[in-house]
């Protein structure tokens, strides 16, 4: 819907608290693709027509059909990009693509193998990275630079809002040209991006209770639409876990579902403010029949120097705290969702 204040919502679906995704669409006639805003990356890719038989994640997916498209351009050039856990190939191709109605000729891949982990578990097809164009692979515009550069939007900004449970509707929205007040309150406070080219800012330290334990001395957050949970360096984690009284196992750290309501708050201080996440937001409580299982959705992750050690600030994060990304100030702004 193109209405004419310059701001642009898209719906976003809730998957467990876990995945976020919204749809657009490729070519002409229009095809249909659920994708992961993600700024964490700068790139568009969905699943292709021609991907191998064997690639089983992308038989189980929407899959982009040149052939079928008026509007497509053939590209070609080689694509592969690789994920903290998975990794896509494929070559790129050109067509419209439509985000909240607005049209962009875009250069995106067509993605001809997919790692089965972990995109068998994906829910949507593909993915669109909201991130800085200076991360985008084989030197791509991004969508989102693709429609600054038309004027359509009233602020060089957009803004999520991720649900915190899945029956809550609509599980979230991507608001293109400003925010979105239905979904917070309060004023928003702002942080200037640590470097301009990368949606991650200075942190200056992360405490449990009262208690400031890690990154005393700051670190980096990337505050990161497209990861589920928050993560940090794996001995910090592990030592924030301690004192939780979480154990690991293969699908993460649990803790007693009775323990919940004693547990601390963690806090993350970021431009002169300090978020808290309650339990109730960092907890996953899940009803199995072999009883309730409580998942804390944090966990380890060392990412190597230069780059690292960094804190990501996932979908938990932004589900609390509502977050607007903006590309005129290169400054990144949190208010509490509602
Ligand atoms: C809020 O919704 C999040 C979507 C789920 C993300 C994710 O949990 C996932 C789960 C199941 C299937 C596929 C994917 C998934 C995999 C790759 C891209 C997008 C989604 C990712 C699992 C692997 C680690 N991780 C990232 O590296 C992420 C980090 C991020 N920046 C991306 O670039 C990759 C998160």
């Amino acid at each position: 819907n193109n209405n004419n204040n310059g701001t642009v919502p898209t719906p976003l679906t809730n998957y467990l608290d876990t995945q976020y995704f919204g749809e657009i669409s490729i070519g002409s006639p229009a095809q249909m693709f659920n994708v992961v805003f993600d700024t964490g990356s700068a790139n568009l890719w969905v699943p292709s027509q021609s991907c191998s038989p064997f690639s089983t994640a992308c038989f189980t997916h929407n899959r982009y059909d040149a052939s079928q498209s008026w509007t497509y351009v053939e590209n070609g050039t080689g694509f592969s990009i690789q994920y903290a856990s998975g990794n896509v190939r494929g070559f790129l191709s050109e067509d419209v693509v439509m985000v909240g109605g607005i049209p962009v000729v875009q250069v995106f891949a067509e993605a001809t193998s997919l790692s089965a982990m972990p995109f068998i578990f994906a829910k949507f097809d593909g993915v669109l990275g909201m991130g800085y164009p200076n991360v985008a692979i084989d030197g791509i515009t991004p969508v989102f630079d693709r429609i600054m550069s038309q004027h359509v939007l009233k602020e060089e900004v957009f803004s999520v809002y991720y649900s915190r449970d899945p029956k809550h509707s609509p599980g979230g929205e991507l608001v293109l040209g400003g925010t979105d007040p239905n979904y917070y309150t309060g004023n928003f406070n702002y942080m200037d991006t640590r470097e301009v080219g990368k949606w991650e800012v200075i942190m200056k330290g992360v405490s449990v209770g009262m208690e400031m334990m890690f990154c005393a001395e700051g670190c980096t957050a990337v505050i990161d639409t497209g990861s589920s949970y928050i993560t940090g360096p794996a001995s910090s984690v592990s030592g924030l876990m301690k004192t939780l009284g979480a154990q690991l196992d293969e699908s993460g750290y649990k803790v007693n579902c009775d323990t919940v309501k004693t547990l601390p708050s963690v806090t993350f201080h970021l431009g002169g403010q300090e978020y808290s996440l309650s339990q109730e937001d960092y907890i996953l409580w899940q009803s199995q029949i072999e009883g309730d299982v409580c998942t804390v959705t944090f966990r380890g992750l060392d990412v190597p120097p230069p780059t690292g050690p960094i804190w990501i600030l996932g979908a938990n994060f932004i589900a609390r705290y509502y977050t607007e990304f903006d590309r005129r100030n290169n400054r990144i702004g949190f208010a509490t969702a509602v």
